[in-house]
C-alpha cells in the first residue's frame, strides 16, 4: 500500500489536566474521503489544528504529504485547503474579487489568478454567479464559494469542518455530491468533520468516531456495523401477501436452514435473524411452501444505530 497522505502517530494535545487528543494513531489514503465524527468538545477541532501545524502537539507527531506538521508548518499549509465551519467573505467585493484576493494571499501569480477562480467556479457549478457581489449570495452559494476558496490553491488534502452547517436538505445533497465528484475526478482526500452523522454516511468511504480526544473506532460502514452486529450481522424482513397463522406450521423446518438464528412472525411480516446473508435461501423457503412474497428489505445498520452504540459502551468505560 501507498503511503498515507496523513499520518498520525500518538498524537496527544493536554490543555492544563483536559486531554483534548488522547494518543490518536490513524493513517488516511490518498483519494479517501474520511469522516471525522463526534460530539462537541471530542477533540476533532484540535485535531485539524495539530494537523494544519496551527497548534503544537504535548506529544505524537501529525505528518501531511510526508511533512511534519510541527516542524514544516508552511509545506503542509501548501498541501492543505482548509474550510472552517464559520466562512467569511468581503460582502462589498464580488466572487471573483474575494477569489483574486486569496489567490494573492496564496502567492499565485497574477497572469494565472483569473483563469483558476473561473475554472474552481467552474468545478462548483457558480461560473454564472462570479460577478456577483458575495452579499448577494445564499448560505448555500457561500458554502460552494467556501469551496472554490481552497479549490484554488490546487491542494492535495481538502479538510472540511461542519461543512453542512445552515444548508437546507437538497444543498446539502448537492453539496456532499460536489465534495465525492471532485474526490473522485481530483484524486482530493478529504478530510470531513461532523455532527451529522447521515450526512458523514452519504459521502464518507471510512469513519472515526472520537470520544473525550480518544478514537473509539475507524473503519468502514460494514466493518463498523459487523463488529458492533455481530450477534445479528444480518436481518431480513420479508412481506408476505397474506398474513400467516399462528403457531406457524414450517417453523420448525424453517429454522433449519443453515445460518437462521431467530424469526418473529407478525401477520404479514416475518422478521428474520441470521449468522449470514442467506436472503436468497430465505426467499426460495417461502415460494416453494407456496406464499406469494411481495417485498423483501434487508436492515443496514445506519450510522447513527453504530454511533449511538460506540458512544453508549464509552460512557460505560
Ligand atoms: N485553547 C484551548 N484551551 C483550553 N481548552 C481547550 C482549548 N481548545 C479546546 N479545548 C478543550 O479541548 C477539548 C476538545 O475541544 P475541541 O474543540 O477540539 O472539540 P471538538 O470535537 O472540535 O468540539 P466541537 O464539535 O464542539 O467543535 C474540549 O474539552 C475543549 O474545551
Amino acid at each position: 500500500m501507498e503511503n498515507p497522505i496523513i499520518e498520525l502517530r500518538g498524537l496527544t494535545k493536554c490543555y492544563g489536566s483536559v486531554k483534548a487528543v488522547d494518543d490518536l494513531n490513524l493513517n488516511i489514503q490518498k483519494g479517501e474521503i474520511f469522516g471525522l465524527l463526534g460530539p462537541n468538545g471530542a477533540g476533532k477541532t484540535t485535531t485539524i489544528l495539530m494537523m494544519l501545524g496551527l497548534t503544537d502537539p504535548t506529544s505524537g507527531t501529525a505528518h501531511v504529504c510526508g511533512y511534519n506538521a510541527t516542524t514544516s508548518p508552511i509545506p503542509v499549509k501548501r498541501k492543505i485547503g482548509y474550510m472552517p465551519d464559520s466562512l467569511g467573505f468581503y460582502d462589498g467585493m464580488t466572487a471573483l474579487e474575494n477569489l483574486i484576493y486569496i489567490g494573492e494571499l496564496n502567492g499565485i501569480s497574477d497572469s494565472e489568478i483569473k483563469d483558476r477562480a473561473r475554472n474552481v467556479m467552474r468545478m462548483v457549478g457558480l461560473e454564472n454567479e462570479i460577478d456577483k457581489k458575495t452579499s448577494t449570495y445564499s448560505r448555500g452559494m457561500k458554502q460552494r464559494l467556501g469551496l472554490a476558496d481552497v479549490l484554488i490553491k490546487q491542494p492535495d488534502v481538502l479538510i472540511l469542518d461542519e461543512p453542512t452547517l445552515g444548508i437546507d436538505p437538497s444543498g446539502v445533497k448537492e453539496f456532499l455530491g460536489l465534495i465525492r465528484r471532485l474526490s473522485r475526478q481530483q484524486g482530493l482526500t478529504v478530510l470531513l468533520s461532523s455532527h451529522h452523522l447521515h450526512h458523514v454516511q452519504q459521502v464518507c468511504d471510512r469513519v472515526g468516531i472520537f470520544v473525550k480526544g480518544k478514537l473509539l473506532v475507524e473503519g468502514n460502514m460494514d466493518t463498523l456495523s459487523k463488529n458492533l452486529f455481530e450477534e445479528k450481522a444480518f436481518e431480513v424482513s420479508v412481506l408476505l401477501r397474506n398474513s400467516l397463522a399462528l403457531p406457524w406450521e414450517y417453523e420448525s423446518e424453517f429454522l433449519q436452514l443453515n445460518g437462521i438464528k431467530q424469526v418473529a412472525v407478525d401477520g404479514q411480516q416475518i422478521a428474520v435473524t441470521s449468522s449470514h446473508d442467506n436472503t436468497p435461501e430465505i426467499v426460495k423457503f417461502f415460494v416453494l411452501k407456496g406464499y406469494e412474497v411481495v417485498g423483501v428489505q434487508r436492515k443496514e445498520h445506519a450510522l447513527d444505530d453504530i454511533y449511538q452504540k460506540y458512544f453508549e459502551k464509552s460512557l460505560n468505560l
